[in-house]
């Protein structure tokens, strides 16, 4: 049954061995041949598709041959190449991933286009401004990137702009094939003491900062986000932006496309510059008002530009900018080497795969990420937290709106040790699935929630003693809403469950006030009843008679002879007759079935 497989989940960025996880696959399908209460309850935390049909990945751009062969080995592959965005829309229903390079813009139309089948979004290479992240994420598609293997080739153009430009290579090129011979006209510039400021410090930005050293370049450099120490190690200095432009001789843009750095060098900033400074872009057009720049070289306060990339791609044929004389552009040739193109392809193939079967991504762009001996450690109590968020909103009467949510986690760890991100998406994914066709995982279950209006708020309890265990007890808790099972309120008027892990399965410990002990691995029964002798032989009678298996009775009573909740653990959905006889027990005062 579903309860048997586990939930598959994110890692961190870093390489990650995902052999200890290979169990937390879901082996039941979740593709369009099963009906949709299957495969809600199939539904993973993370992705994805069937594991008994293989999924279909349309790769919309050229890739490089070892990632196309990588993905062959594991699904059906139909390379199309220049879409139109009309019939990347319709192929896309087809589809259970995408990998795109920077042509294709995977926009909201291409999300809502796929009915819910596309899971996920491979981007081969490093900038992820053409794909709709807000898009992907409501609609519980991860985004994965190729970020690491396309960094030098990009470092590599960048110098190689840098130098062409200081020299007029391209210019004397063309004018030599015109017939022409300019000596004097093409008297370049030195590199040697000048100061470069690379703007945004991340990888490329390092590696070109890295090169140009090596050239005799003074290297200052302007990230908000990137450690000074990293910087110091290479002699770098980190300064504010203002002093960087305002100083630099080159200025060479890293840093990404977003709101903070759209047209980040415009009119305004231009003004700052030392007369003469030469640019740089192998980042993002976007980031460079164009217009600002013609300007700024019609002017003289920029002497040269060199451009691998721009806000339209490909720009206007008669673009001022393009056709600028003291403007060198290549044609976003950035991370078109080869070697790059391989590996980017081989990295972009690996993460798709291994997303599609439902394992770690390291590179997931658009969910949080939780380091793999994390989730090691966590796998227990996600599916306790998922089977808790199930069994409290079954617990809630029809009409009343789940609207506000506590999860309680006990621990003795340190805060700051326990990262609950993962536990509040599968308690979300537990309480929504079950009231909704809405799929709910990792990457959409924040969204989901807020969506819907429900709250979900965390809390924790330090425990004293060891932390060994990274936790003791989750707790969830319904406010304002009336209960179908009435001793499922606690005494502070939430319904209320609680759960813990014992050898490594997850049980139930408490409903209500009741404390009780049930594994949670098939389904169960809550009653409750007049304490009194000879109750759990009766219950189990009827099941037994109607062929229900038991697998755990556990009673919790406030004193003897009480009241008492008994719960019981059984493997087969009982048929409506046999819940019938076990509500006509005299002593049975009332009793719910609930569906894990
Ligand atoms: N031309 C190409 O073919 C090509 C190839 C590779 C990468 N790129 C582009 O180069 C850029 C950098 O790629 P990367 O792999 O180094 O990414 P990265 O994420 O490693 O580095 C980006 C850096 O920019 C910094 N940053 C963010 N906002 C900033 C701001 N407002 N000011 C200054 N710095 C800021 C970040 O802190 C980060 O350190 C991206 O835009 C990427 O798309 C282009
Ligand atoms: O962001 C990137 O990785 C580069 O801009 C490369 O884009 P490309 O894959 O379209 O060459």
């Amino acid at each position: 049954m579903a309860a048997s497989a586990s939930s598959s989940l994110i890692s961190s960025r870093s390489p990650i061995k995902l052999t200890s996880l290979s169990s937390l696959r879901w082996k039941l399908p979740v593709s369009v041949s099963l009906p949709r209460h299957q495969r809600r309850r199939a539904s993973p935390v993370f992705v994805v598709v069937s594991m008994d049909a293989k999924p279909t990945v349309l790769v919309a751009e050229k890739l490089g041959e070892a990632g196309l062969a990588l993905l062959k080995d594991f699904a059906n592959v139909d390379c199309s190449y220049n879409l139109s965005p009309e019939e990347l829309c319709t192929k896309i229903s087809l589809c259970d991933a995408l990998i795109v390079r920077s042509g294709t813009k995977v926009s909201r139309e291409v999300f809502e286009s796929s009915g819910g089948r596309l899971k996920v979004v491979g981007r081969a290479g490093v900038g992820i401004d053409n794909v709709d992240l807000g898009a992907a994420t409501e609609h519980g598609c991860l985004v994965v990137n190729a970020p690491t293997a396309n960094t030098v080739a990009a470092a590599e153009h960048g110098i190689a702009l840098l130098t062409a430009m200081a020299r007029n290579v391209a210019q004397a090129d063309a004018s030599i094939k015109a017939g022409k011979w300019q000596r004097n006209k093409y008297v370049g510039v030195s590199l040697v003491g000048k100061t470069l400021a690379v703007m945004g410090f991340g990888k490329v930005g390092t590696e070109v900062a890295r090169r140009a050293k090596g050239l005799g370049m003074h290297i200052i450099a302007h990230d908000p986000y990137a450690p000074a120490d990293r910087a110091h190690a290479l002699g770098v200095e980190l300064v504010s932006f203002d002093e960087a432009i305002k100083t630099a001789d080159f200025i060479s843009l890293h840093m990404p496309l977003t709101p903070a750095t759209s047209k980040i060098l415009n009119d305004e900033n231009f003004a700052k510059m030392k007369k003469g400074v030469r640019i740089i872009n192998v980042a993002r057009g976007g980031v460079i008002d164009e217009e600002a720049l013609v300007r700024a070289l019609d002017a003289g306060i920029v002497a040269q530009a060199a451009l691998d990339v721009f806000t339209v791609e490909p720009p206007p044929k008669d673009s001022r900018l393009i056709q600028h004389e003291n403007v060198t552009v290549t044609p976003h040739l950035g991370a078109s080497t080869m070697e790059a193109q391989e590996g980017v392809a081989i990295e972009i193939a690996e993460a798709v795969v291994g997303a599609l079967r439902g394992e770690l991504a390291a590179t997931a762009v658009n969910a949080p990420m939780v380091p793999a001996e994390v989730l090691t450690e966590l796998k227990p109590y996600v599916t306790l937290a998922e089977k808790l968020g199930r069994l409290a909103v079954q617990l809630v009467a029809g009409g009343s709106g789940v609207k506000s949510v506590k999860v309680s986690y006990a621990s003795a760890r340190a805060p700051d040790d326990l990262d609950t991100r993962l536990l509040r998406a599968m308690v979300t994914k537990g309480l929504i699935e079950p009231i909704s066709s809405v799929f709910v995982n990792l990457v959409n279950a924040d969204f989901t929630a807020k969506q819907r209006g429900v709250r979900i708020s965390e809390e924790r309890v330090i425990l004293d003693g060891s932390p060994e265990k990274p936790l003791e007890t989750i707790q969830v808790q319904i406010a304002n809403v009336e209960s179908r099972f009435a001793s499922a309120i606690s005494e502070s008027g939430e319904v209320t469950v609680e759960g813990k892990v014992k050898d490594g399965v997850p049980h139930l410990t408490k409903v209500g006030a009741f404390e009780v002990d049930v594994s949670l691995e098939g389904n169960i029964i809550l009653c409750r009843q007049v304490d009194q002798p000879g109750m759990i032989g009766t219950v189990g009678s009827i099941l037994g008679e109607e062929n229900v298996n038991v697998s755990f009775m556990s009673v919790g009573r406030i004193a003897p002879r009480k009241q008492a909740v008994m719960a019981i653990g059984v493997d087969e959905h009982p048929s409506k007759s046999a819940l019938k006889r076990i509500g006509e027990i005299p002593a049975v005062e009332e009793f719910v079935f609930l569906d894990l």
